[in-house]
């Protein structure tokens, strides 16, 4: 675990606003003690939840995006601190593990260019660098029977969730993925599109879902590709739910559980399937806010539920004046999914 920067319990007091009569969840989250190992802290530890950002960018820019996922680490660590810890949810269930230490990569990439075959390459390299540093660590929490939930950072870190989750495990895992894209892209070289294809070629990942992915942004051959292997991976399009409404919204998530359930499963959840949130693949036409927070609810109440991931949110590519909202609606999705989770032993 040495590549994580600990959020230390000072960084924790600096982002959480005091108010007299009031207890917020930066005053009873907890960190690892300077000193102490962060494994067997972990352990000791009765808490459930283990927070982990990824301040990273990288994969977003080897598959030609906007740059700006990595600032929603600080953005969503700001607003969790300040919610409120009351009877409905409890800010000691929540470690706050740290960061992954990726400063000197973000460096590196600065003036890589995509268009560049060695600069691609390059890019690459660093999100292969950076899926063995993921998974080792989310091996590491859910070994100890800990739930990691991640902020990402690009959609390419599904891959180290999921193998990592595997590893702990012992066997494949599961994913549903409330997606705009498939990200089940061909294996030409990592980057955020092909996170899912390369857990599925490697054998980590078993069986997967993607909810609500968009017809015009699925290319034929991935819809042919899955399309031959539909007892492992199967999707329904947002176009068919919410906007041609030959499917219902709740029906299609019981009929997503159903095919996932059989085992341990990740919740992947890409918020480029929102309107207007900042993002690499921003859009004006998605599922709403209520509905993910009904989809995190929903699948979070489930014993196979291993992780939450949220990730490519970038409040650096939105308003200036509102860049906090990005942390404020991971905020939200966070406490909704352990309010739903944490009754399960
Ligand atoms: N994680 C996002 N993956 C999408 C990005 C699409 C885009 O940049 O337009 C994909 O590769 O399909």
């Amino acid at each position: 675990m040495e590549k994580i920067t600990p959020f230390t319990i000072n960084d924790l007091a600096k982002v959480t606003n005091h108010r007299s009569g009031e207890i917020k969840f930066g005053e009873k989250m907890i960190t690892i003690p300077k000193d102490s190992d962060a494994l067997d802290f972990l352990k000791a530890s009765d808490a459930k939840y283990v927070l982990f950002g990824i301040p990273e960018d990288i994969g977003i820019r080897a598959n030609f995006g906007r740059p700006g996922a990595a600032s929603a680490w600080e953005s969503a660590i700001k607003s969790i601190a300040n919610i409120q810890h009351n009877r409905f949810c409890k800010g000691n269930q929540l470690i706050v593990l740290g960061q992954l230490e990726v400063s000197k990569e973000m460096k590196e990439v600065e003036n890589l260019d995509f268009n560049d075959i060695d600069d691609r390459a390059k890019l690459s390299q660093l999100v292969e660098q950076i899926d063995k540093d993921v998974s080792h660590i989310i091996f590491n929490i859910v070994k100890l029977g800990k739930t990691p939930i991640i902020i990402g950072g690009g959609h390419n870190n599904s891959y180290g969730n999921i193998k990592g989750s595997a590893l702990a495990k012992g066997k494949s895992v599961n994913a549903i993925n409330f997606d705009a894209h498939s990200d089940f892209r061909i294996l030409e070289g990592r980057h955020s599109g092909n996170g899912f294809s390369y857990a599925y070629e490697e054998g980590f990942l078993k069986k997967y879902f993607i909810f609500g992915l968009h017809e015009n942004y699925t290319s034929k051959s991935v819809l042919d590709i899955i399309k031959k292997i539909e007892d492992r991976v199967r999707y329904n399009t947002y176009d068919s739910i919410n906007i041609r409404r030959e499917k219902e919204f709740n029906q299609e998530m019981e009929q997503a559980l159903e095919f996932i359930n059989d085992d341990f499963y990740g919740i992947e959840i890409d918020l480029d399937a929102i309107p207007n949130i900042a993002c690499s693949a921003m859009t004006m036409s998605g599922f709403s806010v209520e509905q993910l927070r009904q989809f995190i609810s929903f699948f979070a109440k489930y014993k196979n539920a291993t992780y939450l991931h949220i990730c490519e949110g970038a409040p650096d590519l939105g308003e200036d004046k509102n860049n906090h909202l990005i942390g404020k609606l991971i905020g939200y999705l966070v406490t909704d999914f352990i309010k739903s989770n944490q009754h399960i032993s």
